[in-house]
């Protein structure tokens, strides 16, 4: 079954110059799949344009089988999209607790406390403090939040823009080793990465946007001795070089 359908997508911030050009590709359900791809490709662009935060000028995005091209984020919430984004992901001056008590608005009064009690549960390092002010904690622990954040309204794709970004090697682990328990939970993955090395131990298959355009779309086995990925980012650099 397809988790999340991407057709055609032209997207960016001015329609006569799209930042992505025509992507297509689909998500099983339960998949994890990274998005690489040089400085300025286009991937964060890409996310937020399926997450509804950047104007998609054609194409579709579906969700299952939604068509939720263009609706604004708390409708995507809505229905079963979850995304973090690379930075303002989480209140720095509210504690743990009512982090997720604002994203449990999105879900029926009955149901806040259990979801809130749950996240709290599969995250430890958050459940051991709900008091904490979110802006004391590591960068780790604040990728964790987000990530509980988004998770609290059972999401069936969760999407994250550059989980590792700013942390230290350690920490990028401990945000891998949890973003692999999300994927084993069987929520469908999608996140950009420019920790390449990181995004191919969690994920089983790349797409590598160059220019705006899927510029590669399969296993992650191809790209782990790095060369054909060597490949598609030089031919990116040296189409720049020549123009
Ligand atoms: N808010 C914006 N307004 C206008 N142009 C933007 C905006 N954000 C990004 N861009 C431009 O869109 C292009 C793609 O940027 P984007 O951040 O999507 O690339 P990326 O592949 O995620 O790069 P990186 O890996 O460096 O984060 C770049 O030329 C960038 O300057």
């Amino acid at each position: 079954m397809t988790a999340l359908s991407v057709q055609g997508l032209h997207a960016g911030y001015d329609r006569d110059l799209p930042i992505v050009k025509g992507v297509s590709f689909s998500v099983p359900k339960g998949e994890a799949v990274c998005i690489l791809g040089p400085n300025g490709a286009g991937k964060s662009t890409m996310i937020k344009a399926i997450a509804g935060q950047v104007a998609c000028f054609g194409g579709h995005v579906r969700l299952g089988e939604t068509d939720i091209t263009g609706l604004p984020s708390h409708e995507l919430v809505r229905n079963g999209m979850g995304f973090v984004p690379q930075t303002e992901n989480i209140f720095t001056s509210l504690t743990i607790f009512e982090n997720l008590q604002i994203a449990a608005q999105l879900l029926p009064r009955a149901d806040r406390a259990a979801r809130i009690d749950a996240m709290l549960d599969m995250f430890p390092d958050l459940g051991a403090r709900p008091r904490e002010l979110a802006g004391a904690l590591s960068g780790g622990q604040r990728q964790m939040l987000a990530a509980a954040r988004a998770l609290l309204t059972e999401p069936q794709v969760l999407m994250l823009d550059e989980p590792s970004a700013g942390l230290s090697p350690k920490l990028v682990g401990q945000v891998f080793d949890t973003l692999r328990r999300i994927s084993d939970s069987g929520v469908t993955l999608v996140l950009v990465e420019q920790n390449v090395r990181a995004a191919l131990s969690l994920t089983s298959r790349a797409l590598v946007l160059v220019d705006g355009e899927l510029a590669h779309d399969g296993s992650t086995e191809a790209l782990h001795d790095g060369s054909l990925l060597g490949e598609l980012f030089l031919g990116h650099r040296a189409a720049e070089a020549n123009a």
